[in-house]
């Protein structure tokens, strides 16, 4: 399939008035709703760079992030598959690289379609879908010899009124199991780290890799960030995760179908050692709540699939 090259308007035959606009081209696709309200998603990686909501961009991409597919983006929506961090050196993904291979792949871009139902589209309003695909066919010869399984992803993007959705579907095409890590390493923009806090924590158990990765429980109803965080959140009850400025939200990111959440902010030291991280205070500009399957291993049976992202909603 290569729809790509061709610039791609859709449109409902069952309704009148303005329609989503999609265009795309070989490195990237966007699409733009009649209420001004876009998202971009580059083929490497399928990176979504840029989400604009209400006129404002709501994912933080480093000045120096490379979109040239040379390194994955730093910042927007890297995908996190099939292993999250370095993978133990014993384990079947142990070949490959920290967060595995989807980042640092090209996708094929599947099309898109519209719907008039779904979680973004209350009361009849458009959303569009992207779908993205990759497959072990269409794998690097060095990802595929770190990770010979035969698997299949399509990730899709839809854009909406309420908000935008990102769901990775994975599927075992192949004759014996494997076992996979998902992630969805979204960056988001807050105006000033120092008035954020995070809630929808409280009660759950996370390992703290800043503290010689122990385990702990979260304590704050609402979470400051106040020094470097990273932090793997696990079987989070809550459904949904909130960003808050001044302790108004800006931002809900519900769990669909995952249980887990990582919560990052580099700070001052990691962001200087990062050279793709630009500016160097970047930090205070951005935080990362990246939902997935990352406790544990995710199995999956030949012929089995496997369906999992999140639902962003911006204020
Ligand atoms: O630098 P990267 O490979 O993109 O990883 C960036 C970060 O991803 C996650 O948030 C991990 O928990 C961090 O430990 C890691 O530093």
């Amino acid at each position: 399939m290569d729809r790509a090259n061709k610039p791609q308007p859709i449109s409902s035959p069952t309704t009148t008035g303005p329609q989503p606009q999609v265009n795309a081209d070989k490195d990237r696709v966007s699409a733009t709703l009649p209420t001004g309200d876009s998202v971009e998603v580059l083929l490497y990686g399928a990176t979504v760079t840029s989400w604009k909501s209400n006129g404002k961009e709501r994912l933080w991409v480093s000045d120096a992030a490379k979109l040239d597919g040379s390194k994955p983006v730093r910042g927007g929506i890297p995908l996190v598959f099939p292993c999250f961090g370095p993978p133990p050196k014993d384990h079947a993904t142990g070949a490959l690289p920290q967060h595995g291979f989807a980042r640092n792949s090209h996708w094929e871009y599947l099309g898109s379609s519209s719907s008039e139902s779904g979680p973004l589209s209350k009361g009849g309003d458009d959303s569009v879908k992207l779908d993205f695909g990759l497959s072990s066919a269409n794998l690097s010869a060095e990802a595929k010899k770190a990770w010979g399984y035969d698997f299949g992803l399509v990730y899709s993007v839809t854009l909406g009124k309420d908000g935008l959705q990102t769901l990775l579907n994975v599927r075992n095409s192949g004759t014996i199991p494997f076992d996979f890590q998902m992630l969805l390493h979204s960056y988001f923009s807050t105006p000033s780290i120092t008035r954020t806090t995070i809630t929808g924590l409280a009660g759950t158990t996370y390992i703290d890799k800043v503290l010689n990765a122990t385990t702990h429980t979260e304590s704050h109803t609402a979470l400051p960030i106040t020094g470097e965080v990273d932090r793997v959140y696990k079987s989070i009850p809550q459904d949904t995760t909130s960003v808050l400025v001044d302790g108004k939200p800006i931002l809900d990111v519900q769990r669909d179908n995952v249980r887990d959440s990582v919560l990052w902010n580099p700070w001052i030291e990691k962001s200087k050692g990062m050279g793709d991280f630009e500016p160097k205070d970047g930090y205070q500009k951005m935080v990362c709540v990246e939902v997935g399957a990352v406790d544990g291993w995710q199995k999956l049976e030949p012929g089995e699939t496997y369906e999992g992202g999140q639902i962003l909603r911006a204020y």
